[in-house]
């Protein structure tokens, strides 16, 4: 029975976003935190991680994205991506007046600042290990209320102050699932390539160079985001996100070309996406399947003696 470590405890989005992908069968094991829930992979403690990777009006999930960048590699199979609007709950019997502390994740508390101004003044934001640990502080009398995921409300015995609470309409988070290396997720033609890539920070355009590699091959990128690499000043960890999988001969090619290029490469995943909303740019001719092959051949033939 294959088992699912998610960033728990119950009742968190990161739980909704593993059951979007579970299988009947699949077994939900919560973990305290992003790293703990990779960390149960790595040991084969756990089959699979979902933990969240970016939200649309906070950014990216710093936790995850530096537990993806060390220790054993791990890759994406699969990912999620859910709307996100919150519920405040509170002690069974407390007004909305008694409020003095409101805790959950740091994500979920700047996605709310603006509601929680508006309808509970006077209490203080604590941050939380997630929106679900909150609701747990509270019954366990360290807060008074959590802003928490809509389902937190059927597993804790707490009182629902207000439902549907979000500053920003259509927020969505994203999550990942990943294993341990294995055979690839089979193309599906919307997939996407997430890498981290570390460059010599004393050579001038490296950057450049590293996404010109890309864009020769017509390779679209959907996200960049850096992240500093080991506690330095003025060394970072570059993470991209692709459209494409890296069985594609561009999206093959232009990473061989960037692990020539950089110092260090990790590859997280080729996975199909999550939705047909979020599916790229065409690939422009020259740069297909189809493109590569007949170049391909065309060199042979020439490297073995005939100019076609
Ligand atoms: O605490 C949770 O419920 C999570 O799954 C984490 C998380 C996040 O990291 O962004 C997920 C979705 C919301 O944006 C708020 C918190």
């Amino acid at each position: 029975m294959p088992s699912i470590a998610y960033f728990g405890p119950q009742g968190t989005f990161s739980e909704q976003a593993a059951r979007a992908h579970a299988g009947d069968e699949d077994a939900l094991v919560p973990m305290r935190t992003v790293p703990l829930a990779l960390a149960a992979v790595r040991a084969g403690e756990a089959d699979i991680a979902c933990v969240p990777v970016e939200n649309s009006v906070e950014g990216a999930v710093s936790a995850t994205m530096d537990a993806l960048a060390v220790d054993e590699p791990l890759v994406a199979v699969a990912e999620v991506v859910l709307p996100v609007r919150f519920s405040v709950l509170v002690r069974p019997g407390l007004a909305a007046e008694e409020v003095r502390t409101v805790a959950s994740h740091p994500h979920a508390l700047a996605q709310v600042q603006g509601w929680l101004g508006e309808h509970l003044p006077a209490a203080s934001p604590t941050a939380a290990t997630s929106t679900a640990a909150a609701a747990v502080g509270v019954l366990e009398g360290e807060w008074d209320a959590a802003v928490t995921a809509p389902v937190a409300a059927s597993h804790y015995a707490l009182s629902v102050l207000a439902t549907d609470v979000a500053d920003v309409d259509g927020a969505m988070t994203r999550f990942l699932l990943l294993r341990r290396p294995g055979e690839l997720p089979a193309p599906t033609g919307s997939d996407r390539t997430s890498i981290v890539v570390v460059a010599a920070a004393e050579r001038t355009g490296v950057l450049a160079e590293m996404l010109t590699e890309l864009a020769l091959r017509g390779i679209n990128l959907t996200r960049i985001e850096s992240r500093p690499h080991q506690g330095q000043l003025g060394r970072y960890r570059f993470y991209l996100d692709l459209d494409g999988h890296v069985v594609e001969q561009r999206v093959g090619d232009a990473l061989a070309a960037l692990h020539r290029r950089c110092q260090e490469l990790r590859f997280l995943g080729s996975y199909p996406k999550a939705e047909p909303s979020l599916a790229g740019a065409a690939v422009l001719t020259g740069n297909t399947d189809h493109d590569y092959a007949a170049a391909g051949e065309w060199l042979a033939a020439v490297r073995g003696g005939s100019t076609p």
